[in-house]
């Protein structure tokens, strides 16, 4: 071929990734919309990171039935049984599911609407909300880092930032659907007195109960004032699931999250060096551990690897409720957790340094945590 000939195919080629490149920094849905049955080759994991989804079969389901806590018993004469399963919970899974919440199913019925409403609204509509600025408090993305990633994940998301639900933010919400700010913003509000309630009792059964009177101790009260921030996942069925995931493995930061996931399994935790599917249970919450709890209980609790599975029938709606200490707080192991027989294992660590991470780096295990290891 003649030099000419030549530069013109690298261009033309060029040309043309470039354009894919930018349809595909619009979503899953928009690229589901123009009616594919193949996944393209930036979707398709290499063979060691891909799903063994052998498991079409029931019987090769490796189900998980995460350990139970109903919530209400806590107030009643089992109190302290139940802290004590909380406390193994959270200790050898790093993951629950929160029955008896007080939540009412009106509430979660609602956000899972307007979420799959959302989700299908015109990719024009859609597109007003979408952002790449980490920072912004609505933001439509995809994947799971979309300025970073080599190989695209099967997600698309909404991201409200629920620090303030004053006027100015909720009107930088979506308008569509209309009730989407009023399920949204009574969810968060729903959602954050759980996770005050529940953080509590997860510092008791820590055997923390008032370091305020330590110095050098975390301020109780950042954990009942910390950031709040709502996550509406949404994967697409994919004609080709055993190529991709829905979301990499990876920890969740902060402190603990409350997921609600539809009836449509996808969600996987590391346990045992095993993938387990994590059943869906109707009106429930999974919760997990953070790394920042991790680190606050000096490695006593685990922030367990997570994934997402996605699949070639159904369309699956997860909502997190992501709770973090203020971001200007640092993150420390509890002094009251420190000893002789149990040194300190973590560096103090702030917001700040998560961002650094998250810029610097393919976000994609759990190295952040163990970037703030000081034994390895
Ligand atoms: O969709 C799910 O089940 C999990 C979502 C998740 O891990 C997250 O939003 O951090
Ligand atoms: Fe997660």
């Amino acid at each position: 071929m003649c030099p000419a000939v030549n530069i013109l195919a690298v261009e033309e080629t060029k040309e043309k990734e470039e354009q894919n490149e930018s349809r595909y920094q619009k979503g899953v849905r928009h690229l589901c919309e123009s009616g594919i049955n193949r996944i393209p080759r930036k979707y398709i994991l290499p063979v060691s990171d891909r799903p063994l989804i052998v498991m079409k079969e029931e019987k090769n389901y490796q189900n998980l039935n995460l350990p139970i806590i109903d919530f209400a018993q806590l107030q009643g004469p089992n109190r302290s049984q139940v802290l004590k399963s909380l406390a193994k919970a959270c200790e050898e899974y790093g993951f629950f599911q929160l029955v008896n919440h007080g939540i009412h199913s009106d509430v979660i019925q609602h956000i899972i609407e307007v979420g799959k409403i959302f989700f299908e609204l015109p990719f024009e509509e859609r597109a007003k909300y979408m952002s790449t600025d980490m920072q912004a408090p609505v933001r439509l993305g995809t994947s799971f880092n979309q300025n970073k990633d080599r190989v695209f994940c099967w997600r698309d998301f909404l991201k409200l930032s629920c620090h303030s639900l004053s006027s100015d933010i909720l009107s930088l919400w979506p308008s569509f659907p209309v009730d989407l700010r009023e399920a949204a913003a009574n969810y968060s509000k729903k959602t954050k007195f759980l996770y005050q309630l529940l953080i509590g009792e997860i510092l008791e059964s820590l055997g923390i109960v008032n370091s305020n009177e330590n110095n050098d101790s975390q301020n109780l009260k950042e954990f009942e004032d910390g950031s709040q921030l709502l996550v509406l996942n949404c994967y697409p069925s994919c004609p080709e699931p055993d190529l991709t995931l829905g979301m990499p493995p990876h920890s969740d930061y902060g402190l603990l999250t409350l997921l609600l996931q539809d009836e449509v399994k996808g969600l996987q935790i590391q346990h045992q060096e095993k993938w387990l599917t994590v059943e869906p249970i109707p009106n429930s919450f999974v919760i997990n551990v953070g790394d920042n709890l991790e680190i606050f209980s000096n490695g006593r609790y685990k922030s367990v690897l997570h994934r997402v599975l996605v699949n070639s029938s159904k369309s699956r709606i997860s909502v997190a409720s992501l709770h973090s200490l203020p971001y200007s707080s640092k993150i420390q192991p509890s002094p009251e957790l420190i000893n002789e027989s149990s040194p300190k294992l973590y560096k103090d660590t702030d917001f700040a340094t998560f961002l650094e991470y998250l810029s610097s780096c393919e976000h994609k295990s759990k190295s952040f945590l163990e970037s703030r290891k000081l034994i390895n």
